[in-house]
Order: C-alpha cells, then structure tokens, then sequence
C-alpha cells in the first residue's frame, strides 16, 4: 500500500507532538524531583573552606552544640568540600538506626586510616562490606568475646596491684598518666603477651621498653586525633606534605610496622616449638589468636591470610582500647572528687562489698553487685562521653530522613554528648548526679537512644566488655584502697574541666589529687 504525502506529514506531527510532550513531562518530573530533594538546614558557608571557620579548633564539640542549638539537631556542614550530616537528636538517631542502620553503616576513607591502618583494613575505619564483617567477626568471637575477656583477669588483677602500689609511694598522685599507663600495660599484655622482647629497651612493660612502646602509641593517637588537611580538601595532600605530617605518619608507620613484625616473629617462634597452640589451646595473647587464624587462612584460603590485615587489627586494638579506657577512668576521678557526697557513697558501697576483710583489694568476681559503682560510671560517660562525636559515619547509599535528601558517600556526625546532656531529655542534665540511675533502665550498650557512649547499630563497639571490667576494676581498687583529696589548698571549683582536642577526649590538664592509703 503505498503512504500517500499527506499521511507521511501526519505521522512526523504525531512524532513531533509525542516528543515534545515527552519532553514537557519529563521537565515537570525532573523539576518535581529537584523539588523533592531538601538539603537539611545549615548555616551560610564560603567558598573552598565551607563552615569549616565556624569551628573553634580548641573546642570542635562546643562549636558544634552551638550551630545545632542555632540551626537544629539535623544540620548540614561543609568542611572544606566535604558535605557533613551532624546529628543532634535522641529521635534522629534512633531513626536513623531503626530505618537505616545499614545506610549509615559506612566509614569515610581518612588519611590516618589509610597509613597507620594498612589502606584502612582493621576494623574501625574500613568500609562496610565484606572485609569489614570479616574482621569485625573475628573481633567479636575470638578477640573480645565474654570468655577471652575473662581470661586476661589475672593480667587485670596484677596490673590493679602494681597500681595501688606505685600510688602508695606517691605524694601526689598524677591520675591521668596513671590511669593511661595502667590501661596500656593492660591492652598490651592482653595483646601480646607478657613480655615485649629484648630487642624493645630491658623487654619489660615497666621498663624502658614499655615507655618507648607507650610513646610510640601515643604519637599514633595524636595523628589520629590531628587536623588532616586531604580529608577535607581531597587532592591537597601537598600541604600535608608540606607542614610535615605525612612524615610523620610515615616515621610512625615504619616504627610500629617494625615492631610488629618483630612480635609476629618472636610468636611464630615460639607456636612452632608449642604446636598444640595453633590448635587454639594455651592462647595466652591476641598475637596468639590472629597467628592461629593466619596460618589457618594461608594453608586453606580465607580471610586474614595477608598478615598486613592481622598487624592492622593489632595496631587498632591498641588505639582503640587505650585511650577510651584511661579517660573514663580519669574523668570518672575527676567528677568524683568534685562531688564528696557521691565518693563517700560509693566508698561506702566498696567496704561493704569487702564483707568486713577491707584491707585486700577488690576482686573481679566482686563487681556484679557493686550498683552504685555502676550507676557513677554511666553517669560518668553520660557526662563526658570519651568518644563524645562516636567515629565518623559515611553513607552508602542515598537516603531521607525527616524529609531530607542524604546523598551517597555524605560524612555523618553523631554528636552524642549533646544528647546524652539534652534538658529535654534529662533532669538537670549538667549536675553529677549516679542516683538518676536508679530504678531507670537506661542501657548505654547501643539499645537506647538516650545514651550511647560506644555508638550504636553494626558499627557500635565491640570492645564494651573488655573496656568496663577495666574501668571497673580500676576505680573500685582506687576508691577502696586510697582517701582522695585536692593539693595545695584547691578547691572542687578550682578543678579545670577543659577538655583536650582529638577523637577521644582527655581532660585537658592533667588530674593530681593526694592519695592517703586507707589500709
Ligand atoms: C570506655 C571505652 C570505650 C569507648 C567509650 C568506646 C567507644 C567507641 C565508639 C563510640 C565507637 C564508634 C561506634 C559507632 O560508630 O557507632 C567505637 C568503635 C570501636 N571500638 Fe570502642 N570504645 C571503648 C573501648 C574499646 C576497646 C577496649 C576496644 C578493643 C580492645 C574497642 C574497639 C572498638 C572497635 C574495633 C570499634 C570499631 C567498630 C566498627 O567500626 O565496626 N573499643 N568505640
């Protein structure tokens, strides 16, 4: 049949008309769609450097209380260019872990991470996906699980009376690096066993080695902790080049990456000679455990077969559970003496629980019954919570929440002091006060909203075992043994309560009480 001109013009109308109000329709959809997507409210930014002057470098966590108090509990920052959730809400958060855990799941890929932690392969900083199950696997059920916790106690108990003992000797007593040193000789004999080796000063933890070791650890905080500039300006790592901090992340790299291999060796030495210990008996340390696992990986594939992985879980172990632990300890001490009528309480507490032989130390199997202890150290972490903005989040996926667009790969802050001291939530939220406690079944493990000092969801820590009966055995052992008073004639108000700049917060100045020994 053949199409005559007329039909042949009609039938390019009718594409024309199709095209066009495709064309109309698809405008009006996409013009919905950008009108759909709502950036959360955040305050006027510049260009390059985004918000990042609103920050007050000596006090990020304030500075970030005042922009929420001012914008809201869910506002958008700009640091440099990177585009920043802070998260400033009870309710917030708990949606975001009831509908979202799994987009909030991810980790932003810093540079610390990327040098000190192998290319952020432990656990902490490594990307959701599968090598961070893996790890976070062998983290939960073979490193930090309840029954390998339990058999570093007679490492606790040891290091509690070495403890008690130097205090003894001591005028003053310097509770920050006492709590420090006393929380690191425990993560490390835990880690790796009880002696370091000769090669490492005289091969002791008191010793010259330990110090050395404790100094090395503390230059890895203190890079973790430090400003970066490539993670908020991507591609201007030359400044960090520059001002000399890539040096120094490389000098630290290559002093722990030796000692390590050093360690790994010295173990792998002493399994061959042991082999029932690569069958998992007698596993006294960590080294021992990730070794077992190694060799099982390399002989019969699977993960942890690179032993970069085992040295990057090693390293994290360390930054992790030191520091965390030392400043509980500390801001608890510090909160305490602040308040006599709650340290005479929960010494009070501490004698009972001796059963009338009070001149002997606290045990572990002690601890369960001793509420009021854990009542002050909740209170303690609601207060200052070590880890007060948790460890950055990234998203994975893009995502809405109270009507907002979250894109993709947008860093996340919880900040979870603020909403562990919200007048909305709590009754005089800045008063010292463990009674709140009493009779209220607030869970800081991760299952409720209004106090999360380990994070919550997949990505909430799995050291809170480990890191407790630590903290735990620590104060009830200073509170039992010792009468705490402020030197020189100070004041409770005199106290400085500054906090120190990085991701786990110290007490800036450094707590020295006098210690009287009670027996
Ligand atoms: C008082 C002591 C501690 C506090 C306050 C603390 C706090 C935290 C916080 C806030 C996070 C981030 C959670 C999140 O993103 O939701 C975290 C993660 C982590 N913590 Fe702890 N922590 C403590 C002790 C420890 C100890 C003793 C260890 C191990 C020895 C440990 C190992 C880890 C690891 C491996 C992660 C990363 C989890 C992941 O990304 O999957 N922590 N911790």
């Amino acid at each position: 049949m053949d199409i005559t001109m007329e039909q042949q013009v009609f039938f390019y109308l009718q594409l024309l008309l199709i095209f066009l109000i495709s064309f109309v329709l698809l405008n009006i959809l996409a013009k919905n769609n950008k009108a759909q997507k709502k950036d959360p409210p955040g305050p006027w930014r510049l260009p390059i450097v985004g918000n990042l002057f609103l920050l007050n470098p000596n006090k990020p966590l304030r500075s970030l209380i005042s922009l929420s108090n001012k914008h809201g509990p869910l506002i958008l920052l700009h640091f440099g260019s990177i585009p920043t959730l802070v998260v400033s809400s009870r309710d917030i958060a708990k949606e975001i872990f009831t509908k979202h855990d799994l987009t909030f799941s991810g980790r932003p890929f810093l540079t610390a991470a990327k040098k000190l932690l192998y290319n952020s392969s432990s656990i902490s900083f490594a990307p959701y996906g599968d090598h961070w199950r893996q790890a976070r696997k062998i983290a939960m059920l073979e490193l930090l699980s309840s029954r390998r916790v339990r058999s570093f106690e007679v490492v606790r108990r040891e290091e509690v009376e070495k403890l008690v003992a130097t205090i003894r000797d001591l005028s003053i007593a310097n509770l920050s690096e006492l709590s420090l040193s006393f929380a690191n000789n425990v993560v490390c004999r835990a880690a790796l066993g009880d002696e370091l080796g000769d090669e490492f000063g005289d091969g002791r933890y008191g010793g010259k080695g330990g110090v050395w070791l404790h100094q090395l650890l503390s230059e890895t905080q203190s890079l973790f902790g430090g400003f970066c500039v490539a993670d908020f300006f991507p591609g201007m790592e030359w400044i960090d080049r520059l001002r000399g901090f890539h040096g120094r992340m490389e000098k630290n790299f290559e002093e722990m990456n030796t000692f390590f291999d050093r360690v790994l060796y010295e173990h792998d030495l002493k399994m061959r000679l042991k082999e029932e210990d690569i069958r998992g008996e007698e596993e006294k340390d960590l080294v021992h455990v990730l070794l077992r696992l190694h060799k099982a990986a390399v002989l019969h594939g699977g993960f942890l077969s690179n032993i970069d992985h085992v040295k990057a879980i090693l390293v994290e172990v360390f930054i992790a559970g030191t520091d965390t632990s030392s400043a509980t300890i500390t801001w608890t001490m510090t909160e305490l003496i602040r308040n006599p009528r709650v340290l005479k309480k929960l010494q009070e507490e501490l004698q009972q629980a001796t059963n009338g032989n009070s001149h002997r130390l606290i045990q572990e199997s002690e601890l369960e019954k001793l509420e009021y202890l854990k009542q002050v150290i909740k209170e303690s972490l609601r207060l200052k919570p070590p880890v007060p903005l948790l460890v950055p989040r990234e998203t994975i996926q893009e995502c809405e929440i109270q009507g907002y667009t979250i894109p993709a790969y947008t860093r996340v802050i919880f900040n979870a002091a603020a909403i562990s001291t919200d007048p909305n939530i709590w009754e005089k939220p800045l008063e010292f006060w463990p009674e709140r406690f009493e009779g209220r079944d607030v869970d800081f493990k991760g299952h409720d909203f209004d106090l999360f000092p380990f994070g919550f969801g997949r990505r909430k820590c799995p050291g809170i075992n480990f890191a407790m009966v630590i903290v735990e055995l620590a104060l009830a052992n200073l509170l039992h043994c010792f009468d705490w008073s402020i030197p020189n004639g100070m004041k409770a108000e005199d106290i400085n309560m500054e906090e120190a700049i990085g991701v786990t917060i110290h007490k800036k100045e450094a707590l020295c009480l006098v210690a009287k020994p009670k027996w």
